[in-house]
């Protein structure tokens, strides 16, 4: 189980960063919500993240251009039923293709952009319950993991971005590689250099 959690996690942040590299004005303002809310004296932490709504919406925009399992798992039908007017017989193996609805223009407006602040002004959620954005699934199967996940995500991408400057090595390359689990076709390089004092990093407070 927990191995499930540990490239979900990983892979989420890795593209997150990647976008992040590939468009500076968005990662400066994601530094900026940090350096007003947490600062430079201290580790980002879990009771930081709903007073940092600009990197929960780079999140969110993450998973819906890089979803880590772009078709879910597979699903069965149980008994036979109507989708949108398709009979499906019992037994059927289904996907729901989240990479595709990501992508949807009959929702999203600039879907190709990286648009974190599509999500400021909106109540979208990636919990399952908006069908339009569905990166732990929806419903009985979903991810048993979501909490863990998302405060994995965030409270690692929050004290990367915090404690560290960031630049490219070279072009960042936002292609993906598809599979059950969706990765960036080339590893992402890039240089990262300490922005805190040293002992920040020890975890123990100084404010
Ligand atoms: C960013 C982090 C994560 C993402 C995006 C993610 C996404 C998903 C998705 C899309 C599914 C399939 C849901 C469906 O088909 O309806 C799933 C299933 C699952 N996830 Fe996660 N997950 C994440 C983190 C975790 C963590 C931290 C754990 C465990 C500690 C975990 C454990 C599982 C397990 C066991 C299943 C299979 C559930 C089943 O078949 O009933 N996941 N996850």
């Amino acid at each position: 189980m927990f191995a499930a959690g540990i490239d979900t996690s990983t892979v989420t942040i890795e593209s997150a960063l990647a976008e992040l590299l590939v468009h500076p004005d968005i990662l400066q303002k994601a530094q900026n919500e940090l350096e007003a809310v947490v600062g430079s004296t201290r580790l980002v932490r879990e009771s930081d993240i709903p007073d940092l709504p600009y990197l929960i919406a780079i999140v969110k925009e993450t998973m819906r251009l890089h979803p880590v399992l772009p078709l879910m798992v597979p699903h069965t039908t149980m008994q036979d039923c109507e989708v949108s007017g398709y009979d499906i017989p019992r037994t059927t193996q289904a996907y729901v293709n989240v990479w595709a609805i990501g992508r949807d223009p009959t929702v999203w407006d600039d879907l190709l952009l990286f648009l974190p602040e599509r999500f400021l002004a909106s109540d979208l959620d990636v919990r399952g319950q908006h069908f339009e954005l569905l990166p732990f699934g929806s419903g009985r199967r979903a991810c048993p993991g979501l909490a863990l996940g998302l405060s994995n995500v965030h409270l690692m991408l929050a004290n990367l971005l915090n404690a560290f400057k960031w630049e490219k090595l070279g072009e960042v390359d936002l292609s993906e590689k598809f599979g059950i689990v969706m990765t960036l076709a080339s590893p992402l390089v890039a240089k990262a250099t300490l922005k805190v004092p040293t002992h920040v990093l020890d975890g123990k407070d100084s404010a």
